[in-house]
Order: structure tokens, then sequence, then C-alpha cells
């Protein structure tokens, strides 16, 4: 239960305040002291008992943007993000450190001129975030970005202005306020930062506005990463598990109200096994809304009319046949748990990006009219499902590309903080969580030393040229082509010697491991024999 608290009245951030707060977190990183490892440490402990601090003020603010219930709260949002500070500080030392790069990557030759990739913070970065999950899809990038060692500010989305208000008191009252800020405020606020120069720009958001805010990075050649939507499939064949393939798909569908950016659009499915299909969500519904969607206390709301709109619209369009739920409450921003039958690929529940509790079922004569379809509804997508069997599941991995992909269940591939999670095409570019938060927001710098003492080793780089040095250089540092003109490898002196060295083996490790078998053995033998 969310304690009373009382959450500050929204308010945007003064437009001619934004050029300062910019230049402040260009002008700390240029200190370099965020480049110190433990002021990321110290910063990530932080906020990870700022998280715990706030924990009752960020609860009721979910509750007052979303109708989030605690449970989702803590899961996805709060606890979500402490667990991704304790991740980053656990790995920190180890992922900051300098890489040492050797053979094969460095031919021994090169090894004295101590080649190694320097991990640098890119600089000061700007965070822009959605307001599905408020909390986590500003915060877990943050994380991201101070473990690389950068300086942030950050603009949550006003959709959720509570969110946004609570996280900037909780920010500025526990960060380094020269090197982490909040901005708040909607599209004037969000141009306002958008005309500052950045070292990397963080967006996730819809598409549209992902492309507004890559066509203004490229002005000023930023990097951007874009965590976009997607109208993500779900196959269903006929050897699938159809009443776990629904409970799964009814979970896809109801976190958060179903505003979960990779959640199923549409459902891909056998024609032969439709109707038991939607007797199966149908039984899933009643276990999990006992008493109907509108009086559980777990399901989200829309967050706003506009979007409640929208999605009502994406319904009245529709020329399919709702198959189960279709209640809405305008007042109350609720939308039932819906699922809508039809037949036609322009059809409206196929052609939008739900991102609501709504989706589709198009019936199919076989995979391959499946797999057509959803190339053609969406080529990239940033998730898709598949429920059949192993081959069938190989196969939809192998014949359409996807941000991730779970089998067998909605997206559990999202459900974890500690691997790569990214858009692909149109549904992103980059990767974020885990060590990919680190290297996200990271410059891998190649460094090299060159000894004095090696330059009459490497003169030969100098005019006049000489071409017999040229060629002495190539046969002791150059990689000698294995394969013919047809491509077909060739198996020369080099390999059958290193194969019968190796015992069979190309690796040193397992040839050192071989070797001592057979030395082992024969030192048994001839003990034995000796006895
Ligand atoms: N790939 C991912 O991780 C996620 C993607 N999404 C996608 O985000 C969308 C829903 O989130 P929304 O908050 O509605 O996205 P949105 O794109 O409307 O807004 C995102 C952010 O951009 C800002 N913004 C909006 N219009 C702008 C403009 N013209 N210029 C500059 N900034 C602008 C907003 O203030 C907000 O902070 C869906 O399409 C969903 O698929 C949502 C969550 C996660
Ligand atoms: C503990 C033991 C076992 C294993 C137990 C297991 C594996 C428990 C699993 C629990 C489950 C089902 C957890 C579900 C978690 C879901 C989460 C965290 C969902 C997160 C969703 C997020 C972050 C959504 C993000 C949305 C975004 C980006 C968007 O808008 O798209 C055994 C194996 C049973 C053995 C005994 C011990």
């Amino acid at each position: 239960m969310a304690a009373k608290v009382s959450i500050p009245e929204f308010q945007t951030t003064a437009l001619d305040a934004i050029p300062t707060i910019a230049s402040t977190a260009r002008g700390t990183f240029r200190t370099h002291k965020t480049k110190k490892l433990q002021w990321r440490q110290v910063q990530l402990r932080k906020l990870y008992w700022a998280l715990e601090d706030y924990k009752p003020q960020l609860l009721a603010a979910l509750k007052e943007d979303l109708h989030k219930s605690d449970f989702e709260a803590l899961l996805h949002e709060i606890d979500w993000v402490k667990k991704d500070c304790l991740f980053m500080l656990d790995h920190l030392e180890k992922f900051a450190k300098d890489e040492k790069l050797r053979s094969p990557d460095v031919p021994v030759t090169y090894s004295p001129m101590k080649w190694r990739i320097r991990k640098e913070p890119l600089g000061a970065v700007l965070i822009i975030g959605p307001y599905n999950f408020p909390v986590q899809l500003l915060l877990a990038p943050l994380v991201g970005a101070i473990g690389a060692g950068c300086t942030a500010v950050i603009k949550p989305s006003e959709l959720t202005p509570a969110c946004a208000m609570v996280m900037k008191e909780m920010i500025e009252a526990r960060l380094d306020s020269s090197a982490i800020a909040v901005v708040n405020g909607g599209i004037p606020e969000t141009s306002a930062l958008m005309n500052e120069k950045w070292d990397k720009i963080f967006f996730t958001g819809s598409a549209a506005v992902g492309s507004i805010i890559a066509k203004k990075a490229a002005e000023t050649l930023t990097p951007v990463v874009l965590e976009l939507g997607g109208k993500n499939p779900a196959f269903i064949t006929k050897n699938a598990n159809l009443a776990l393939a629904a409970r799964r798909l009814m979970w896809g569908k109801t976190t958060n109200a179903g505003q979960v950016c990779m959640s199923q659009n549409y459902v891909l499915i056998d024609k032969d096994i439709v109707l038991t299909f939607i007797e199966h969500l149908k039984q899933a519904y009643k276990e999990m809304f006992p008493n109907g969607a509108k009086a559980s206390p777990d399901l989200g709301r829309i967050v706003n009319q506009r979007h409640f709109q929208r999605l009502k619209k994406m319904l009245d369009d529709t020329k399919g046949k709702i198959v189960m739920g279709g209640a809405m409450d305008e007042s109350e921003l609720f939308i039932e748990p819906t699922a809508v039958l039809v037949n036609s690929v322009d059809d409206s529940m196929m052609q939008e990006e739900s991102f609501g509790p709504i989706f589709s079922i198009y019936p199919v004569n076989s995979l391959d009219e499946a797999l057509n379809v959803a190339n053609l509804v969406h080529r990239t997508p940033l998730s898709l499902y598949s429920f059949g069997s192993k081959a069938e599941n190989q196969r939809v991995l192998n014949e359409m590309t996807s941000g991730g992909a779970t089998l067998n269940d909605s997206y559990f591939h999202g459900s974890l903080n500690s691997v790569p999670f990214g858009g692909v095409g149109d549904s992103g570019w980059g990767a974020y969580r885990g060590k990919a938060s680190f290297d996200c927001f990271t410059h891998f710098r190649t460094v090299c030393e060159t000894p004095a003492w090696a330059e009459p080793l490497i003169a030969v780089r100098y005019m006049p040229f000489d071409m017999s040095k040229l060629r002495l250089l190539n046969r002791l540092t150059g990689p000698k082509a294995n394969f013919d003109r047809n491509g077909k490898v060739v198996k020369g002196f080099g390999y059958w010697a290193s194969f019968i060295l190796g015992l069979g083996g190309k690796s040193a490790k397992g040839a050192f491991l071989r070797w001592l078998i057979v030395l082992a053995a024969h030192y048994l033998y001839t003990n034995r024999a000796g006895k």
C-alpha cells in the first residue's frame, strides 16, 4: 500500500535555464571528476539509497500517473533500477579497466607496443524518457551513464508529471548536482535541450519523435541511441501448448495495461486452432480477473485521454470481431484486456502499434503465410514470440528478425536487467542493460606505446621505401589465406603441422591438455610395465 505522501505540482524547467544546465554538465565533465571510479561508485550507491528512501513518493507517483500497482511499481521500476545500481557497482572495476590487447588481435611482433583499449566516458549526455515505465526507462540509462563516468541531464516524460517531479526532487537532493540534472517539460523544453551540444543522446519513445531526435542530432553529428516501439508479432502453431500460450500472452498485455513496447501487437495463429485458443484466452482472463478486469487492483490504466482515444479509435475502426473484453470507461481511462479476431492485414488492429491492453488475432493457413504477413506488417519489430515445435520456433527466429525474442512466452527476454536490450532497424538503434549500459556511454579508445628501442625494427615504414623490406615485413607479420579462389579451404603444410602437433585440435590450451593426457598415460604405462 502506498503511504500518504505529498507530490509537488508539475512545473516545467524555465526555458532560459536550460543552456546553463547543459553547460554545467559539459563544464563538470571537463573537470574530470566524474572519471574517477570512486565518484561513480558513490553516485551509484547514493542513487540506490535514494530509490529506497523515496519509495513511498515513487509508489504514490506511479499510482497517480498510471494507476500502477505497488507490485509492478516495485518489480519493474524501483527495485529494477536498484538492481541495476548493484549490478553496475559489482562489475564497475572490471568494466572500467584497460583491456590489454594480445594475440591473435595483435601479432606477436607488435606486442612490445603495449596495445590496450582505454574505456573513456563519452562526456555530457542527454537522456529522454517515455511515460510507460517513467522511473525505469529514465534511470536505468542513467545508471549506465554514471557507471561510464559521464555527466548527464535527464528529461522525464511530461505525461507522467508526478513521477517527473518526484524524480527531480530525489535526484537534486541526493546526487551530485554539478554533474546530474533533471529538466522537466514537454516539446519546448526537449527542443531547447536538443539545441545544446551533447556527447550522446539516449532516447526512449515513439518512432515519430525518435526520427525528430535523430535528425536534429545529425546536424551536430551527435551519436544517438534510440529505443523505439514496434508492431510485435506472436506466432502460434498447432504444436503449441495453447493454454500456456494464452496465459503468457495475457501477461504481456496486462502488465502496465499493455503499455509495454515489447508486448505483442498481433497473434498469427493456425486457423484450425483459433477457436480453442480464444477459449483459453477467456479462461486465462477469468483466472487473472475473477471479479472482472475493472475491479482488479492490479491492472493499470491508460496514461491519458489522448492515448485512451487513440486505442478506442483502433477498436472503433476495426472490421474484426471482439472475441474477448471490449469494455471501456473513459472517466477512469480504463480499457479491458481485449482481443479482436481480424481477417485483413490492413485492419487498424494490425496496422497501428497498440501500446495498450488490446491486440488482434489473425488466422493463417501455414507458418509460411504467418511469416509473410509478419514481414509485411513490420519487418524489424522490437520483439517477437513463437509458440510451436522446436523446429518451428527455430524457423521463426531464422526467417524474421526483431530486437529481441522469446520462445514459448511473451517478453521474458526483456525481464532481465543484466542482458542487452534494444531494437533493430526502425525499432531502435543501439542497446543497453548490463554491460551494454556501460558500453553505451563509453568510448573504446585504442592506445599503444611505441618504445624508442623498437625504432630500428619499425623504421621500414619511412621513405624512401624498400620493397624487399615490405616483403620481409609481410612474411613476419602478415596472415596467410588458407583458401583458394573458389572459396574452398586448403589444408596446407601449416594446417597439418598444427593438427599433428595439437593432437587433432587447433587451440593451444586443448593441445596442452591432450599432450598432458598422453604423457600421463605414457608415464603410467611405462611405470606399470616396469613393475
Ligand atoms: N524500445 C523501448 O525501450 C521503448 C519504446 N517505447 C515507445 O515509446 C512510445 C510511447 O512513449 P511516449 O512517451 O508516448 O513517446 P514519445 O515519443 O511521445 O515521447 C518520448 C519523449 O519525447 C519527448 N517528446 C515528445 N515529442 C517531442 C518532440 N516533438 N520533440 C522533442 N521531444 C519530444 C517527450 O516529452 C518524452 O519525454 C511507444 O511508441 C513505445 O513503443 C516506450 C517504452 C520503451
Ligand atoms: C528461484 C528458483 C528458481 C527460479 C525461479 C524463477 C526463474 C522465477 C521467475 C520469476 C518471474 C516469472 C519473474 C518475472 C519477472 C518479470 C519482470 C522483471 C518483468 C520486467 C519487465 C520490464 C522491465 C519491462 C520493460 C519494458 C520496456 C522496456 C518496454 O516498454 O518495452 C527455480 C529455477 C524454480 C529453482 C528453485 C529456485
